[in-house]
């Protein structure tokens, strides 16, 4: 028998074997045995306990005389305040950790804060209640394979899929709700932010907001353990924000994780106190009693206490989407534009922006795999060229395939939230084409699982600016070359088509308006943006085009959505430049400068004249037309 050959499951074949030495043979465990003396023992040489956060460094750091102790006694201090409620002296009490694990150290207590913005008369009374004598437990930053163990044992709706993703269920809520988004009216921000008509910011009163944050905050109180992610806000350091987030749920607390940009331990050291907190009570309602409020679900920004509070709804997207609309407002205030868009740069550094409304193609377009990704949907552009805000892409699933998006199934892996998919309860297999939960089912993944993604994400200035209208009435040509004036006026139409899902209540697509293609999330007039966009765009020498990802020639109901393959084609004209050079008829409808020839793209579909009649097109077009200058107007 050969010495080297391969190990045999079969024992009984060992035994008989003649001319073995006795010492291998006849041994049930050939192995030495473990060192432990009980089980108990034995689990506990399973974990090696982490590095400490902070490299011991030689310099004289600010932390470098404090002991990790100290340091436990400081984080815990300022996740304290961050909790601390408005009525009562002092902030909970916390201890460190999964108050289900079953460790032999002991639990790492705060003491306890006060309060600065409290009424003494108040907290008197109030000051001694079971709620301010309990503890809470803080999972604080905790990592992708803690959170899913979390997730899997105390969430309903947490499974491991096929490839590795949690899958997660958001509960009622499957989109984001516009219209239970309230901005607190106060004297630091409100002669700056946009009110009234077309304005997404509905009022509300700063005593209202503290009704709520109350709500919030004695509801995450009393749980036995909250979720806290403390987290950075944009590539760009001259412009970055440190952002802390509190919630109930693993699933919001991996999301957020995957979505921020996360802090290296070093970063999180020095971290200190939080430029924005929000508080995530999502699985507690709103009191339908309360001023302003209208449904159970209330999320609420104050940008003078720098604070955001969301009741009555799980939905992960409010969070990002809510620190965007902060950034919406912190930025223009230091000349920095804040962008709804994605944002690639080719090899030879040429950067391209890709704005568009939920679902119009701004993760999937930029997703590309002969370029570098910067973001996938909301970037700021300053004197020092652009920046993502944030960590992660956020990517529709429905109808996913691995042949039309091989970047983003690929990163569908561990780690990945995978939200309101349904995949087979055997093998965990995802069917992406089933929409018994939801139309908006989503993947959030950090950045990194594109595999050329560039890190930091930031790049110089843009070359191509490209307006993506997912246009629903058919009329608009696959793409067009636009002027300044005419980016600037779709721009701030921003007609598209809200396409099912992101947003409650869509069922199909319908026409919109959605200005600086992100209306939902702008705090300023916008102009403002649209100022800014203008400036940057001529200063830099950037080129403005429309692309339609929408119907084309034909209506939806009709004719059908462009076939994604053709939009990557024109997309890839763009870039290279060859677009910029091609020959250009302009409509007479329009005054749209249109490509006669792309390659790969078939020729007739480029003008819509070719594929529908005269009479629908004008038809059409007239409505879209007054549609857009009504809006426009309205706007003024
Ligand atoms: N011609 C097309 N161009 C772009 N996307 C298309 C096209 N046809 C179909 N699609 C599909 O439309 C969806 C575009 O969604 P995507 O996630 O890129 O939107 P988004 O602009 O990033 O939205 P959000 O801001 O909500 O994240 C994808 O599911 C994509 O497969
Ligand atoms: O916010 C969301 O749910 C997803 C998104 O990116 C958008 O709607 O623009
Ligand atoms: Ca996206
Ligand atoms: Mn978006």
């Amino acid at each position: 028998m050969e010495k080297n050959g391969p190990v045999r499951s079969r024992g009984l074949a060992k035994i008989q074997m003649p001319g073995h030495h006795s010492s291998e043979v006849c041994h049930d465990d050939s192995t030495p045995p473990v060192r432990a003396q009980t089980i108990e023992e034995l689990h506990s040489l399973q974990k090696k306990k982490s590095a400490p956060t902070t490299p011991i460094r030689g310099t004289l750091g600010a932390f470098a005389s404090i002991s990790e102790e100290d340091r436990y006694q400081q984080q815990l201090q300022s996740i304290s305040a961050s909790l601390a409620s408005l009525t009562r002296e002092t902030g909970p009490k916390l201890l460190r950790g999964d108050p289900a694990a079953r460790s032999g150290e002991s639990p790492r207590v705060s003491t306890n804060v006060g309060n600065q913005s409290y009424t003494p008369s108040l907290s008197l009374s109030l000051a001694v209640s079971d709620s301010s004598l309990k503890f809470t437990h803080v999972l604080y930053n905790l990592s992708p394979a803690e959170l899913y163990e979390q997730a899997i044992k105390y969430e309903k709706g947490s499974f491991i899929t096929w490839t590795g993703a949690l899958a997660t269920l958001s509960g009622a809520k499957t989109g984001r709700a516009p219209r239970d988004k309230r901005v607190v009216k106060e004297k630091t921000s409100e002669d700056e932010l946009w009110w009234g008509k077309g304005s997404p910011n509905i009022e509300m009163d700063e005593q209202t907001f503290l009704v709520n944050r109350e709500r919030a905050v004695d509801y995450l109180n009393s749980l036995d353990k909250v979720y806290v992610n403390d987290q950075f806000l944009n590539w760009d350091p001259e412009y970055r924000l440190k952002v802390r987030i509190v919630s109930a749920r693993a699933y919001h607390s991996l999301f957020m994780h995957n979505m921020c940009i996360r802090p290296t331990p070093e970063e999180l050291e020095n971290f200190g106190t939080p430029d924005f907190t929000i508080y995530n009570a999502g699985q507690f309602p709103c009191n339908r009693y309360t001023h302003y409020m209208t449904s159970s679900t209330s999320i609420d920004l104050n940008l003078g206490r720098r604070e955001m509070v969301i009741l009555g709804t799980q939905y992960a997207g409010e969070m990002k989407k809510g620190l965007f609309s902060v950034m919406h407002y912190l930025m223009p205030q230091r000349r920095v534009l804040s962008l709804h868009s994605g944002c690639n740069v080719g090899k030879d550094g040429d950067v391209a922006l890709f704005f568009g409304l939920s679902g119009t193609g701004k993760t999937t377009l930029s997703t590309d795999h002969n370029r570098y990704l910067i973001g996938d949907d909301e970037h700021c552009w300053s004197e020092n060229g652009v920046s993502n805000i944030e960590g992660g892409c956020y990517a529709k699933c429905i109808d996913l395939s691995e042949e039309k998006e091989p970047d983003i199934w690929n990163a569908i892996k561990f780690g990945t939230v995978l939200e309101n998919v349904v995949f087979d309860e055997h093998t965990r297999e995802v069917d992406y084409s089933d929409k018994s939960v939801t139309e908006n089912t989503r993947a959030a993944y950090p950045i990194e699982y594109i595999p050329n993604a560039k890190i930091p994400c930031v790049g110089p200035h843009p070359k191509n600016v490209i307006l993506l209208a997912c246009d629903a009435f058919g009329v608009l040509p696959p793409v067009s070359k636009l002027s300044l004036a005419q980016t600037m006026y779709h721009f701030i139409s921003g007609y598209t088509a809200l396409v099912a899902g992101t947003e409650e209540g869509v069922k199909e697509p319908q026409a919109t308006f959605s200005a600086c293609f992100g209306a939902a999330f702008i705090m300023l007039h916008p102009t403002k943006y649209a100022a800014m966009l203008a400036e940057k765009m001529q200063d830099h020498g950037a080129t403005g085009w429309l692309v339609n990802t929408g119907w084309s020639g034909g209506s939806y109901g009709s004719g059908n959505r462009i076939k994604l393959a053709y939009t990557r084609k024109i997309i890839d004209a763009i870039h290279s430049g060859t677009l910029l050079e091609a020959t250009y008829t302009k409509t007479e409808v329009f005054g749209l400068e249109i490509p006669t020839d792309i390659e790969g793209v078939p020729s007739e579909i480029l003008n819509p004249i070719n594929t529908v009649s005269w009479l629908f097109i004008s038809t059409n077009y007239i409505c879209c037309c007054l549609y857009i200058f009504w809006h426009v107007l309205d706007l003024f």
